[in-house]
Formats: C-alpha cells, structure tokens, sequence
C-alpha cells in the first residue's frame, strides 16, 4: 500500500469515530477494505463490532497475533483539519484511526505474499471502554485460532516520527473506571441546616481522595486518582440534592489496585456518616496491565534497527489498555510508534503525523514476518 493510500484511508477512518460497540460503520468500511485484497489466504470473521482475518502461512509452525482497537472518544473535535471527524462529539484522539490503517496496510502486504507462518489480526472493538479485548479473547473464534505471540502499538504523540519505543515488563498500569452517585436532601440555599448538601460531600471525596494516593499507597508503587467529571445540583440557589463523580483509578500493581479501591471505600463510608446521605459506587471497566515479554521485547529491537529506524526504551505509563487481558494469557508485548503531535492523546487536537503510518506498516510486517 502506497503512502497517498494509507493516508486516504487513515482521513477516512479518522472522520466516523464510533464508541465502544458500536462501531458499525467502521467495521463496514474495515471489511470492504479487507475484501479487496487477494483472498486466497484469508479468512475473515465478524465477531460484535469487530473483526478476526486470518492468514494461512505457507508452512507454518505457529501463529502470530496482531491486534488494532477500532473505537473513538466521545469527545467534539477542534483541529480544524478539512478530514475532521463527522460525528459530532466523537474523535478519533486515541489514534485508533493509525492503529487499524497500518493492521489494514500490514494485511494487504501479507495477503499480496503470503508468511510463512499463520497471522491473525484482530480488530478490536471497545478499547477506551467498556473493553471488547477480554471478551474478544474469550470468544469462540478466538479460541479457534489462538496466537503462540501477540503484538500491537499505540500512536505516542510526544516521540518523533521514525522512533518506537517499548520495555520488557510492565509499560502501562492497572486501571479501573470510577462512578459515584450521592444522594442527599436538596432545599433552600439560605438554610443549609435543613438539607444535605451532596456538592459539599461530593467536594470533600474528590479532594480526600488524593491523601489515598499521597498516604495510603507505597510512595514506591503508584497509584493516580483521577475525577474528571462532576455533576450536581440544578441552580445556584438550591442546594444539590444529587451530585455523580466521574473518574479513573491507575495502578502500578493489581495490589495497590485492590488497596485503592479498599480506601475508597472506607472514605465513602465516613461521607455517608459525616453528611448523612448515601453513596453507591460502580468500578465500571476494569483493565489489566499491560505486561510485555522480555524476550519478544528483545527480538522486537533487533526488528527494529533492522529496518533502520529508532528504538528508545520506554518508561512506564500510567495509561491503560485492555490489551493487557490478552498479554495475560499470550506472552507478547506492546511498543509505541512516535506521532510528534503537539496536542497529546485524548486532545480536541491531537494531530499526529501521517508519515508515522509507512513506519508502523514497515514495522509490523517485519515483526509478522519475523517474531
Ligand atoms: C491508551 C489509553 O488512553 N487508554 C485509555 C483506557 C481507558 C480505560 C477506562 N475507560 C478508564 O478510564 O479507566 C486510558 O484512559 O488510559
């Protein structure tokens, strides 16, 4: 696949950004891609959303796995790219419009000349939530052609075009999303005395939850807490009587994970005590570290300066990836591709460099042909 293509196909994508499960026309427009490739080695199945393409090696002694999420944020776009998104409050500011541009370029090349062992890619619904890869992965077509290895990649907006980077070992946290419903007694603005006043209470988790992280975590682990939606009340002068926080919790470790969840908890309590309401949480999604192989690292780097562009090792991030529910079961890894965007990822602006897309297709067909 020519550059000019890859980019047509990638301002395609980028511009009908769907949520979580419901990619319906990204998963029309992927399959009328796929089927205009040469079909002799390919095997395409709908699973949800998403899509499992198999290629038949030609004398194959295991199968290599590849996987690219699909879905986009509910977020409203403001690039001003002439290609920007046409579904309004949705964005492609992840870079799931890289990620299945380069799987799509990297199928064309193996379905053209076919490897020499099995390939499988997936493309995944549901990354950003509420998580397609451990349903994915359990699924009964998964299970007909489960990898002996599995990679993928994530757009890195702040490493230039031409580098990749990765680590043996953990590369991105533990995450768990965060819902909060308070429920108090609303009333007059002028007489609190009679009410219970949930903006207060919902004020006082938001802030006390980040002494968990500074007191309750081991300085040497790491956890972040983070609310970034609050809702509550009607009108300046009525005091709330419902307020919802809306946040997510990271971890280094599924301990401090569990630690975490455990000081919520107790902290919630003494709100409900301390401002006679009541409060129910929901953990929404949970997703496992990702955890990369060592070895897989190692031969990836070796990939990598074969083809002549950079590898940098990466520090660990605390972003999350349901992608490490597959690495849990099949040992592999996942590496950042620079982007060089000014805005970073989950951004109204994020614009990453479309040169980026011949770099992660030269990259993973070396690493499909080679691992
Ligand atoms: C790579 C990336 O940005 N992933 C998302 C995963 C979101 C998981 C879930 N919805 C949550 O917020 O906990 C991220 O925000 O790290």
């Amino acid at each position: 696949m020519k550059e000019d293509q890859l980019i047509k196909i990638r301002r395609e994508l980028h511009q009908i950004p769907e949520l979580g499960f419901k990619e319906f026309e990204t998963q029309k427009y992927l399959l009328n891609i796929i089927d205009s490739f040469p079909q002799d080695y390919l095997t395409v199945e709908k699973w949800e959303t998403g899509i499992f393409v198999k290629v038949k090696g030609n004398d194959p002694e295991k199968t290599v796995g590849y996987r690219a999420d699909i879905d986009g944020l509910p977020l409203e776009e403001s690039t001003g790219l002439t290609f920007s998104s046409k579904h309004k409050g949705r964005m492609h500011a992840c870079g799931h419009d890289f990620h299945m541009t380069v799987a799509l370029a990297a199928l064309e090349n193996l379905a053209q000349d076919p490897p020499k062992n099995n390939i499988v890619f997936m493309f995944q619904p549901a990354e950003e939530g509420p998580g397609g890869a451990e349903p994915m992965l359990q699924s009964n077509a998964m299970q007909r052609c489960k990898p002996d290895v599995i990679f993928a990649l994530h757009i890195a907006p702040d490493l230039p075009v031409g580098t990749v980077s990765s680590r043996a070992g953990l590369l991105f946290a533990n995450t768990s999303e965060l819902f909060i419903d308070l429920k108090g007694k609303g009333g007059h603005a002028a007489y609190p005395h009679q009410t219970k006043d949930m903006v207060v209470a919902a004020s006082f988790l938001v802030t006390n939850f980040q002494q968990i992280v500074s007191r309750r975590v081991d300085p040497l682990d790491s956890a972040v807490i983070t609310v970034g939606k609050i809702t509550g009340g009607t009108v300046q002068n009525i005091i709330a009587e419902d307020a919802r926080l809306e946040g997510t919790i990271r971890t280094m470790s599924p301990q401090a994970m569990i630690e975490v969840k455990k000081e919520i908890e107790k902290m919630v309590k003494g709100a409900e005590i301390s401002n006679d309401c009541s409060i129910s949480i929901d953990y929404g999604s949970n997703y496992y570290q990702v955890e990369n192989d060592a070895d897989y690292v190692q031969a990836f780097t070796e990939i990598v300066s074969q083809t002549g562009y950079i590898y940098e090792e990466a520090a660990p991030a605390m972003t999350g990836e349901d992608f490490g529910y597959m690495l849990k079961e099949i040992p592999g890894f996942m590496f950042w591709l620079g982007v060089n965007s000014e805005a970073g990822l989950h951004h109204s602006k994020l614009n990453p460099d479309e040169k980026a897309l011949e770099v992660g297709k030269s990259i993973v067909v070396e690493g499909l042909r080679k691992l």
